[in-house]
């Protein structure tokens, strides 16, 4: 049984407990909203040593870290030191989006050392091998895609993107309209690229009941993937973005009607003044589907520093309701990234995402600043470490411009305003300055 067949039937389950003890809220409503699907607890029942998460509706804001190889790098080892460097900086879910060496080996190792809910991309592999065995992408068959999808649930691969939106119609839409930067999802292409060629329908469309049967028997959350989401701000919140996400909150029903937990995919580069409104469309074409999107990122032109356009952009789609960020590192749009970056994109997307909680209401979110404030005010610089969202980084910059056993720091050393206005307001008052 699902996690949402199990709470539409009213079970509580060990991991609707985990989830409301986690979030700090009463295990009844996270069975409510697991039940009205705008919860999703992505938890295949294959992952051994899986911490449940919740993601969705009220909950504190999420954050995805990608991992995985790629043709030109293509190390496990590199790839689990990532997993391990995501998950110490706070990731909460990661995925693994390999296309190089071993996929399979590469899949099992990071499932069986994540504590966190590991999501893939099956067309990914199919695409690979199809390109291995048959020479080419597109003479995958759909029992090729099927039977990559049918592994990767066993191997207990915990939400899945599915570019099932990819229609012929959709793609007949964005030739007509005319884009800047027609397709950037690579799923998105491979489909798109399978469909023109073949000319046939999308398998993940049209075997849509298909799929849901493989994720009913190992309770697989779909991630239903965005494969028309704008790669600039010039195409964003297009025709064919918006038709694809009409066809998303269909599928969206008919996984729910199944009792297959379901979430949505959304962009990707999208304008500040538009952000809003792409979340707010998602939630009511996809009635209330948790909604995973990719920064957005607010501008193009800042490859090096895509963490922080896709951090502003997070935060600004996290307050307006998005519940899942997926991290975007320095090296987007420039190369794989290396194990520094997965750090900064990690700790920038916890802040997007913290940022947005603050403001949402989310339980702890502000107690977590009203105690940085307290040891801030106290001048007590072991708190203010530990309660860093980077602790790491803050010891090393105290340390690094600190002589040992400062009280004040040396921005403004001896005129220190913690301190002044503590000798004439606070509880030490003292003579004089
Ligand atoms: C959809 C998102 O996935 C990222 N992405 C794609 N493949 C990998 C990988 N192997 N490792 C890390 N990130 C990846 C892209 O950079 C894009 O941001
Ligand atoms: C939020 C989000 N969106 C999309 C993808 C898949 O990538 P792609 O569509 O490029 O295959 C992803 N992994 N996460
Ligand atoms: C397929 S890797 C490139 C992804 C691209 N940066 C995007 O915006 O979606
Ligand atoms: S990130 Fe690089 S490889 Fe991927 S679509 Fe953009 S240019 Fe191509
Ligand atoms: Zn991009």
């Amino acid at each position: 049984m699902t996690q949402l067949l199990a709470a539409r039937a009213g079970e509580v389950t060990a991991a609707m407990r985990r989830v409301a003890d986690r979030e700090r809220v009463p295990v009844e409503e996270i069975l409510r909203k697991v039940a009205a699907g705008t919860v999703v607890i992505p938890a295949n029942k294959n992952h051994v040593g899986l911490d449940p998460c919740g993601i969705g509706e009220g909950l504190r804001t999420k954050i995805n870290a990608n991992l995985g190889t790629s043709t030109a790098f293509a190390s496990i080892e590199d790839e689990l030191v990532k997993l391990e460097t995501a998950l110490k900086a706070g990731a909460d879910a990661v995925m693994d989006l390999s296309t190089g060496g071993d996929l399979d080996g590469c899949r099992r190792a990071i499932i069986a050392r994540s504590s966190v809910p590991v999501g893939t991309v099956p067309i990914y592999q199919a695409a690979v091998e199809a390109r291995e065995k048959r020479g080419s992408i597109v003479k995958m068959t759909a029992d090729d895609l099927f039977a990559v999808i049918e592994k990767q649930a066993a191997d207990g691969v915990d939400f899945m993107t599915v570019h099932c939106g990819v229609t012929m119609e959709i793609i007949g839409r964005l030739q007509r309209q005319g884009r800047v930067t027609d397709i950037v999802s690579r799923g998105g292409s491979f489909l798109a690229g399978w469909m023109l060629h073949n000319g046939r329908e999308n398998p993940l469309y049209e075997q849509f009941d298909r799929l849901l049967e493989i994720c009913l028997r190992y309770d697989v959350t779909l991630s239903l993937g965005d494969g028309l989401r704008p790669g600039c701000l010039a195409d964003a919140t297009d025709r064919a973005q918006i038709q694809e996400l009409i066809v998303l909150g269909e599928l969206v029903d008919r996984a729910r009607a199944a009792g297959v937990q379901a979430m949505v995919e959304g962009p990707g580069h999208v304008p500040l003044d538009q952000v809003a409104a792409n979340v707010q469309v998602q939630k009511t074409l996809c009635n209330g589907a948790p909604f995973y999107v990719l920064g957005p990122l607010v501008t193009d032109v800042a490859p090096g520093y895509d963490h922080i356009t896709a951090a502003i952009g997070g935060a600004v789609a996290a307050m307006a309701g998005a519940d899942f960020l997926c991290y975007v590192t320095p090296s987007e749009h420039l190369g794989l990234p290396t194990i520094d970056d997965v750090k900064e994109g990690v700790v920038a997307s916890r802040i997007a995402a913290h940022a947005a909680d603050l403001v949402k209401g989310v339980p702890g979110a502000r107690e977590w600043d009203l105690a940085m404030a307290r040891a801030r005010k106290a001048l007590d610089w072991e708190a203010q470490i530990n309660l860093a969202i980077d602790p790491e980084k803050a010891r090393a910059y105290r340390e690094k411009r600190n002589p040992a056993g400062t009280r004040a720091c040396t921005m403004c050393g001896d005129f220190c305003a913690m301190e002044i206005v503590a000798r004439y307001l606070g509880a030490e008052r003292v003579e004089e300055c």
